[in-house]
């Protein structure tokens, strides 16, 4: 699989890159960001951290904005941020031109309804295609993986640990939508992407997988008190509830005054890099 690189740059000491690779998946071009941290001897394998973003973004919005290649360098991982859907002009979009939908909102998922189908395939993109994309590329020891994500993002790690036994070491979100089949955001999304049908909707959905029987070890969440989608959106005591009934060990932090934004995301943001290398580095 051929790899693009768009930019490097040293930051540090390890490198900022964004690379560019036509996908399978989606049959569009993907464009993500891979941070490396600086590594005692060039090739050597490093843990691997995802991050998955929220909606109306791209690759560059954590990269850009994120403040987490200190904690990562600090302690050897290297952080990947990928688009949150495929684009362009042949990519369908939102019917009423809003966004909270279609291009920037994937919801990290297969889409089985037309038009979406062809390109949103989101989950298979993010699990299979770039996994095996960086692996043929860059030192990164697959092995050892572990995901985060903001909002739309933090449904996608949530999901996609949840369902994926065994494959992340960790998982953590920053203000998640945790409950898709019961907020606005999420209803229209798998509304499109998935047609009607409660049973479909449960796997894409943390509250529900998680009621259904699907297990992590533990999660770490963090969410703004003055977030202004945390009652309508995010539903954070959904979360709280489902890992409750089900033994799930939750740390969940509400964070008096933050927002939703990347102000906020930054501030915990080597909380959560450092929370998931103890993980990947044990
Ligand atoms: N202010 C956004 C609302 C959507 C929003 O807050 N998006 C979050 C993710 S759900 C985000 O990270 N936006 C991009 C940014 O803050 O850089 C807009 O109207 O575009």
């Amino acid at each position: 699989m051929t790899l693009e690189t768009v930019s490097e740059v040293k930051s540090h000491g390890g490198v900022q890159g964004v690379y560019r690779h036509a996908s399978a998946a989606t049959t569009t071009d993907m464009v993500f960001s891979l941070f490396l941290p600086p590594q005692p001897e060039r090739g050597e394998p490093v843990p691997l951290l995802w991050y998955l973003s929220g909606l109306t973004c791209t690759h560059a919005n954590v990269t850009e904005k994120g403040e987490f290649r200190e904690a990562c360098a600090r302690a050897g991982i290297a952080f990947i941020a990928p688009d949150t859907s495929p684009r362009g002009p042949d990519v369908p979009d939102d019917p009423e031109g809003l966004w909270d939908f279609g291009q920037g909102a994937g919801f990290y998922l297969d889409a089985t309804q037309q038009p979406w189908a062809t390109h949103f395939n989101m989950r298979r993109y993010i699990l299979d295609e770039l996994p095996a994309l960086v692996a043929q590329h860059f030192p990164a020891d697959m092995t050892r993986q572990s995901i985060t994500g903001h909002s739309m993002g933090g449904h996608g790690a949530l999901t996609l640990a949840l369902s994926s036994p065994g494959r992340f070491r960790s998982v953590s979100a920053f203000a998640p939508i945790v409950a898709p089949r019961q907020v606005p955001w999420g209803r229209k999304a798998l509304r499109h992407y998935l047609g009607e049908g409660d049973a479909v909707w449960r796997a894409h959905d943390t509250v529900a997988l998680i009621e259904d029987g699907a297990r992590v070890d533990e999660l770490l969440v963090d969410i703004g008190e003055a977030d202004p989608f945390l009652e309508k959106e995010l539903r954070p005591e959904l979360l709280e509830d489902a890992c409750a009934d089900a033994g799930i060990p939750l740390t969940l932090r509400r964070q008096a005054g933050y927002d939703h934004s990347y102000y906020f995301i930054s501030t915990f943001m080597a909380d959560h890099v450092g929370w998931h290398a103890e993980r990947l580095n044990r």
